[in-house]
């Protein structure tokens, strides 16, 4: 697995990032939200500079311009509940892109996820783009990935989440395939006794739409 880390240089991402976690501004959950969409969109222009374009002649008022434009093959997929504001971030760049939402909750007391709602389009060839802000255990993605991918082949796949763990990310490099790309915006300590990632911002879920039952 190839992992990418896009906030070892200091940019804005940063700002909304600290915001994120702050527990004097996290309970603002629009502001929440809007933060996680806005990471999305600084992930989804990092990923852009590696996907494949195709060069066409754009007609201007006053002549033509030969230029790049992006390859509509992307596929969207994001991990309910919280990865829907990050779904709306790279929406707002990849605008052509298909979509596809897939559930996924911790059965409480042991490791394993349930994995029951699933609407998604097919993947064959395509560069399918994993969507859920929070790598802790990284059991909840190998679930999504495993009840995803079966039988189809994308031709790329790009997990991207906002806060991860080292323990995450090596469940992940054992449990998905070699060729999986995994964006990272920013890399914390580990996990607490509940698997909680530590410092991290709690439960984004939670944060971004309400406590559930
Ligand atoms: O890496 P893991 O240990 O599997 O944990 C990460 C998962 O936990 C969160 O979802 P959660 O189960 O809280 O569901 P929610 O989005 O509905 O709150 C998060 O969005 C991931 O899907
Ligand atoms: O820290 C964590 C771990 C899982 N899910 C969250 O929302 N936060
Ligand atoms: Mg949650």
């Amino acid at each position: 697995m190839t992992v990418h880390y896009i906030s070892e240089q200091n940019s804005i991402l940063n700002h909304f990032l600290a915001q994120l976690r702050d527990v004097n501004v996290q309970k603002d959950s629009m502001r929440f939200r809007k933060n996680i969409e806005r990471i999305g969109e600084i992930m989804a222009y990092e990923l852009s500079k590696t996907l494949p374009y195709s060069e066409v002649n754009v007609q201007t008022p006053l002549g033509i311009k030969n230029t790049a434009v992006i390859e509509d093959n992307v596929v969207l997929c994001s991990i309910l509940r919280a990865g829907l504001a990050l779904h709306t971030g790279f929406m707002n760049f990849f605008d052509d892109a298909e979509n596809g939402f897939v559930s996924a909750s911790r059965i409480h007391g042991s490791m394993d996820i349930k994995v029951e709602y699933q609407a998604a389009p097919s993947f064959e060839g395509k560069h399918l783009l994993l969507l859920d802000p929070m790598l802790a255990t990284g059991h909840s993605l190998v679930a999504v990935f495993n009840k995803l991918i079966t039988e189809e082949t994308p031709k790329e796949i790009h997990i991207c989440v906002v806060i991860a763990t080292p323990q995450g990310i090596s469940f992940l490099e054992k449990n998905l395939p070699d060729h999986c790309h995994l964006w990272v915006a920013t890399l914390d300590e580990g996990l607490n006794g509940d698997n909680y990632i530590v410092p991290g911002l709690g439960d984004a879920g939670d944060l971004a739409y309400g406590e559930k039952l």
